[in-house]
C-alpha cells in the first residue's frame, strides 16, 4: 500500500465532504438528469441503485483512487489465488474456490485444491440424494422425513438463511436448524418430530463449540433413548475439518463431509456446511447457488472498479462510515423469505469487520464496520421507520426487490410491495420540507394555528441514503450472487481499512469465561468473580428450586 497516497486521497476526501456542504441527493438529482444511469449497476437482471445515496461523480473518483492507494486489486488477487491473507491464523482465505467450476486450478502451498472441493461435493450429492430417494433411510427402515442441521454461527446462518430463502425450492425431507445451546432449541424442535424417521447433521469446523457438542450430544440421548444405541449411526452425519473428533463422537467416515482451514466459518454455507440446505432444495438447485455464487466472482474479479458492483458497495459503506460518520447499516429485504438474511449479514460482515487493529498489530486511526441489522419489509416500515425516516441519526439503508413473486394468483400482494419498496427510497432520498408540510396540511382546510404546531412534526429531512439492489426473482442463482456481493464488499472494507476480515479474536475472551464460570454456576465456590458476577451467581442460584 502507498501510505502516503492513501494519507492524500483521505484527507481528500475529507476535503471534499466540506465542499459538498449541504448538498443533498435532492439537489444530485436536479443537477443531473442522468444520475440514475450514471449511478446505476448491472450484473445481467441484477440491478444495483446507489444513485440515491449523497455521492457525486468526484465523490466515487475519490473514493476509486482510495482503492486504488489500498492496492484493492492486488489484495482482491492475493485472495482468489490462494495467498495467505489471513495472517494472524495464517490462511489462505478460498470460499471462491468452493464455487469454482471443476477445471479451475486455484492453489495452496503448491497443491491444486479444486479437484477436492469437487470430490467432497460429489460425495455430499451423492448423499444428499440418497436421503431424498430413500436409498438411505433410518434404523428402523423408515424414510428420513426431517432433517436438523446442529450447528451455530457460521454452520448454521448460512443454510438457515438459504432454507428459508429457498423454500419455494424445498422438495425434499422438511429443514429444521438447532443453534442455541438453550435447551429450549432444541427440545422445541424435537417435539415436532419422530426420532426413527430423523437424521441430524452435526456442522462444526472445530467440533469443540460447546453449544454444538451439547445439542448433539442431546441429540444423541434422544435417538438411542428411543431407537437405542445402535440406530445412532444412521441417524447422524457430521460436517467439520475435525476428522479426529468427528469420529470420536462415533460418526463413520462414510457420513463425515469434510471442508478446509482455509474456508472461513461465516463463509462455508458453499461447503458440505451447505448440506441441509442441499437435501432440502437437491443437488441440482444447489449447483445453481454455486453457480450463482461464481457469476458475482467472476464479476469482482474481472470488472474495472469503476464498474464493480461489490467494490462500488463497499465505497459508499466507507463514505457513509468514515466521512459522514454513519455507525449503522440496515438491510431491507422486500422479499419476506429473506428474512434470516440480516441475521446472516450480521454474522458476515461485523464478525469480519468489527475489528480495532491493523493487520500488523497497529491500532486503527478511522472508525470500521457499522452496526448491521434489519428486519423484512414491509414489517419493519411499521415497527422502526419511523426512527430511519425521522430520528436524529442517518441510517444507510439496502432494499432488496424482486420483480416476480413466486406466487401467482395472489392479486395485488407483489405490487404493492414492491411499491411500498419504492416509496421508502423514495420518501427518504426526498425527505418533506417544512413549507412542504405546511402546504400539505393546509391544503386539508387546517386553521393556520393548527398548521404551524403539527407542520415540524410532518417533516422528514430526507438525503437518508438507500442503495436498492433489484432482481428477476429469488432463486438459487440470484440467491448466491447476493450472498457472494455482500461477501466481496466486506471484503473490500476490510482492505481499505487494512485489518483482517477473516479471523475473530473477539469471540474467545467470553467463550473462555462461559467456561470458567460453567462449575461456579453449577455450584462451586463464587471466589475471584467480580462483584458484579458474584452478586448475579448467587440471585440465580437463590432462585433455583
Ligand atoms: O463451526 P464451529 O467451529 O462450530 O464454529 C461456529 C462459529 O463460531 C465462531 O468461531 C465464533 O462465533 C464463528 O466464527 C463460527 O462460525
Amino acid at each position: 500500500m502507498d501510505h502516503s497516497q492513501a494519507a492524500k486521497v483521505w484527507q481528500d476526501l475529507e476535503a471534499h465532504r466540506q465542499s459538498l456542504g449541504q448538498t443533498t441527493t435532492r439537489d444530485l438529482f436536479a443537477a443531473d438528469p442522468d444520475r440514475f444511469a450514471r449511478f446505476s449497476f448491472r450484473l445481467d437482471d441484477v440491478l444495483v441503485d446507489l444513485s440515491k445515496n449523497c455521492v457525486s461523480a468526484d465523490t466515487l473518483a475519490l473514493l476509486l483512487s482510495l482503492a486504488r492507494a489500498h492496492n484493492l486489486e492486488m489484495r482482491r488477487d492475493e485472495m482468489l489465488r490462494g495467498d495467505p491473507i489471513n495472517t494472524t491464523e495464517g490462511r489462505a482465505v478460498l470460499h471462491t474456490a468452493l464455487r469454482a467450476p471443476a477445471d479451475a486450478d486455484i492453489r495452496v502451498d503448491g497443491k491444486n485444491v479444486v479437484p477436492d472441493v469437487h470430490e467432497e461435493l460429489a460425495r455430499c450429492y451423492a448423499f444428499a440424494d440418497k436421503i431424498r430417494s430413500g436409498v438411505l433411510r433410518g434404523a428402523t427402515g423408515d424414510r428420513i422425513t426431517d432433517v436438523v442441521n446442529i450447528g451455530i454461527g457460521g454452520s448454521d446462518l448460512g443454510p438457515a438463511m438459504g432454507a428459508r430463502a429457498l423454500s419455494p425450492y424445498a422438495d425434499g425431507p422438511r429443514a429444521h436448524f438447532v443453534s442455541n445451546v438453550d435447551g429450549a432449541d432444541m427440545a422445541d424442535t424435537l417435539a415436532r418430530l419422530d426420532p426413527s424417521r430423523t437424521l441430524f447433521l452435526v456442522s462444526s469446523k472445530t467440533f469443540t463449540t460447546i453449544e454444538t457438542m451439547t445439542n448433539a450430544q442431546s441429540a444423541r440421548a434422544w435417538i438411542a433413548g428411543s431407537l437405542g444405541e445402535t440406530a445412532v449411526g444412521d441417524h447422524f452425519a457430521a460436517i467439520s475439518t475435525n476428522i479426529v473428533a468427528v469420529e470420536a463422537f462415533g460418526i463413520s467416515k462414510d457420513r463425515m463431509f469434510r471442508f478446509w482451514d482455509w474456508v472461513g466459518g461465516r463463509y462455508s454455507m458453499w461447503s458440505a456446511i451447505g448440506l441441509g440446505l442441499m437435501i432440502a432444495i437437491g443437488p441440482e438447485n444447489f449447483a445453481a447457488f454455486l453457480a450463482g455464487g461464481h457469476e458475482m466472482d467472476r464479476h469482482f474479479a474481472t470488472t474495472p472498479l469503476e464498474k464493480n458492483i461489490p467494490v462500488l458497495m463497499g465505497l459508499v459503506g466507507i463514505w457513509h462510515r468514515n466521512f459522514l460518520g454513519y455507525a449503522a447499516h440496515a438491510v431491507l429485504p422486500y422479499d419476506q423469505r429473506l428474512g434470516r438474511f440480516p441475521a446472516y449479514l450480521q454474522q458476515l460482515d461485523m464478525e469480519s469487520n468489527g475489528k480495532r487493529v491493523h493487520l500488523d498489530g497497529t491500532p486503527v486511526t478511522s472508525d470500521t464496520g457499522p452496526l448491521v441489522w434489519g428486519e423484512p419489509g414491509t414489517n419493519g416500515q411499521h415497527a422502526f421507520y419511523q426512527l430511519i425516516h425521522q430520528g436524529t441519526n442517518v441510517i444507510p439503508a439496502d432494499f432488496l426487490i424482486a420483480a416476480e413473486a413466486h406466487e401467482a394468483n395472489m392479486g395485488d400482494h407483489h405490487a404493492i410491495l414492491v411499491a411500498n419498496c419504492l416509496a421508502q427510497t423514495e420518501a427518504l432520498m426526498h425527505g418533506r420540507s417544512l413549507d412542504e408540510a405546511r402546504a400539505v396540511l393546509a391544503a386539508q382546510d387546517m386553521p393556520e394555528k393548527k398548521v404551524e404546531l403539527l407542520a415540524p412534526h410532518k417533516v422528514f429531512p430526507g438525503n437518508r441514503p438507500t442503495t436498492t439492489i433489484a432482481y428477476r426473482k429469488l432463486d438459487p442463482r440470484m440467491l448466491g450472487r447476493l450472498v457472494a456481493l455482500y461477501e466481496h464488499k466486506v471484503f473490500t472494507q476490510g482492505v481499505i481499512w487494512g485489518i483482517n476480515s477473516f479471523d475473530q479474536w473477539g469471540v474467545e475472551l467470553g467463550k473462555e469465561l462461559a467456561s470458567r464460570l460453567l462449575p461456579v454456576v453449577k455450584g462451586s465456590n463464587v471466589e475471584g468473580l467480580d462483584a458484579s458476577t458474584k452478586g448475579l451467581v448467587a440471585h440465580l442460584r437463590s432462585l433455583r428450586v
